[in-house]
């Protein structure tokens, strides 16, 4: 048997205790806890813990800590994360940033900003068009004006946070909608020594309340694909601080039109486009002054 999810729903505040109450008693020992705002028109949350092994669940303890809030048990099915990552096990250079795993410590350079991480977990290993376009554009921006913070969303191995952390040496949330990518993404924040900047958190969109903690954020970056990125422009530009940057991408090039129109009703204004093979990244940002 596999991982296991324990999950309960109610209205915002019960939600959000309990949210608080199962991070306290299992968050510690590294497991994940998500909470899901399912249903915007009715106020309905959803609050979530993870565990990588069900047998090793105490679910007495479990159902006590979700008290007069009764879960449900789901067991989930073994996933294959390696499939999108073995795209090969060579660095990657993007501007500054190297991208590799622990057998080529020996190829960092002594300007480079490198970044460890090892292939086949969660996605993101600087391999894809997407991840090194985001990459190029995060430098471009920290070398304009060092935004104060950042988002990072839908972090995956947490790449694009850690890199984030290394050039702006300022503080970043990292989320993702996938408890298993977060708890990669942890694990790398550590290894790559940047603990200090980066907090992670799982969540759906931005539905969690890490994100009340954080926001306004000066940069959001947010890799995942056209369709969801679309959705949450609203959400994205809400979050944004006024002077405010976006980095978007897993955006093919057929669909860079629909996105830039989604985030431009959102009073942003498109500053770059970059194209690695069919996918692009843009560079938006609040302020119109540089803007194209
Ligand atoms: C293409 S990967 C990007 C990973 C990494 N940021 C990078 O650039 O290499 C997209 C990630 O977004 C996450 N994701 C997808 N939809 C999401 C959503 N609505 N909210 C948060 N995360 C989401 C996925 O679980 C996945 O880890």
């Amino acid at each position: 048997m596999g991982q296991v999810r324990y999950y309960a729903r109610s209205s915002r505040a019960p939600a959000e205790t309990l949210y608080g109450r199962l991070d306290a008693w299992f968050g510690e020992d590294g497991s994940p806890v998500a909470l899901t705002e399912i249903d915007e028109k009715a106020a309905l949350f959803e609050v979530s813990v993870y565990f990588e092994e069900a047998e090793a669940v105490d679910e007495a303890a479990v159902r006590e800590a979700f008290g007069d809030l009764a879960p449900e048990r789901e067991d989930l099915p073994d996933i294959d994360w390696m499939a999108e990552v073995l795209a090969g096990l060579k660095p990657v250079r993007a501007g500054r940033f190297l991208v590799h795993g622990a057998h080529d410590r020996d190829k960092v350079l002594p300007n480079d900003l490198s970044i460890e991480i090892e292939a086949g977990q969660a996605f993101g290993t600087g391999h894809h068009g997407t991840t090194a376009g985001c990459l190029s554009a995060i430098e471009s921006v920290v070398r304009r004006r060092r935004p104060r913070n950042a988002l990072d969303l839908g972090t995956g191995s947490a790449v694009l946070a850690i890199a984030f952390a290394k050039l702006a040496r300022r503080p970043v949330l990292a989320t993702d909608i996938d408890p298993v990518a977060i708890a990669v993404a942890r694990e790398n924040v550590r290894a790559n020594g940047v603990s200090r900047h980066v907090e992670t958190a799982t969540a759906t969109g931005f539905g969690s309340p890490a994100f009340r903690r954080h926001a306004p954020f000066d940069l959001v970056i947010a890799n995942i694909l056209a369709g969801p990125l679309m959705q949450l422009a609203p959400q994205v530009a809400r979050h944004l601080s006024d002077d405010g940057d976006v980095i978007l991408s897993g955006i093919l090039e057929r669909q860079r039109e629909a996105v830039l129109a989604a985030y431009r009703i959102q009073g942003l204004f498109h500053r770059r486009t970059l194209l690695r093979g069919e996918w692009v990244t843009l560079h938006l940002c609040r302020n119109r002054v540089g803007a194209v």
